[in-house]
């Protein structure tokens, strides 16, 4: 009975997952924004090897790209909750975007900043 529970409870889990990585997959397929984010990490992964950048380096880099890429995918889902709501023209969905997009905004022009902290002393 126990081991039932647990079954159903790791078959849901596995689901969950599968349903996070199908929304990672379409936004890759559809989303330029996202393709583009993933082609500055990769170069950004390696310059990280180039320059031999120190352990907490690395950690800063991979939480900047891993928080850019989940800020992006929320813009995304945003943008897709918008466009089932209204096809119309109104402020609200605007402001909900526009919002949407200044919080990725925001993590971008940070994550400049800390590949400059990063990168340009070692480059310079
Ligand atoms: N239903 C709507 N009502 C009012 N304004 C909207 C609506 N849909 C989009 N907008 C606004 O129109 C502009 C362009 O929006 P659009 O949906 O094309 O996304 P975008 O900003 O080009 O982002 P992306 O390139 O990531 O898709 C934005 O300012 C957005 O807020």
């Amino acid at each position: 009975m126990n081991s039932d529970f647990n079954d159903k409870r790791r078959g849901t889990l596995v689901r969950s997952f599968a349903f996070a990585i199908e929304g990672i997959i379409h936004s890759l397929k559809y989303e330029r924004n996202i393709k583009i984010h993933l082609a500055v990490a990769l170069a950004v992964i390696i310059l990280g090897f180039l320059y031999r950048v120190s352990s907490f380096e690395w950690l800063v880099i991979i939480l900047v790209i891993g928080g850019m890429l989940s800020f992006e995918l929320m813009n995304t889902a945003v943008e897709r909750v918008v466009d089932l709501v209204t096809s119309e023209h109104h402020p609200l969905a605007k402001q909900a975007k526009d919002i949407a997009a200044g919080a990725v905004f925001i993590y971008a022009a940070i994550s400049v900043v800390a590949g400059c902290i990063i990168f340009l002393p070692k480059m310079l």
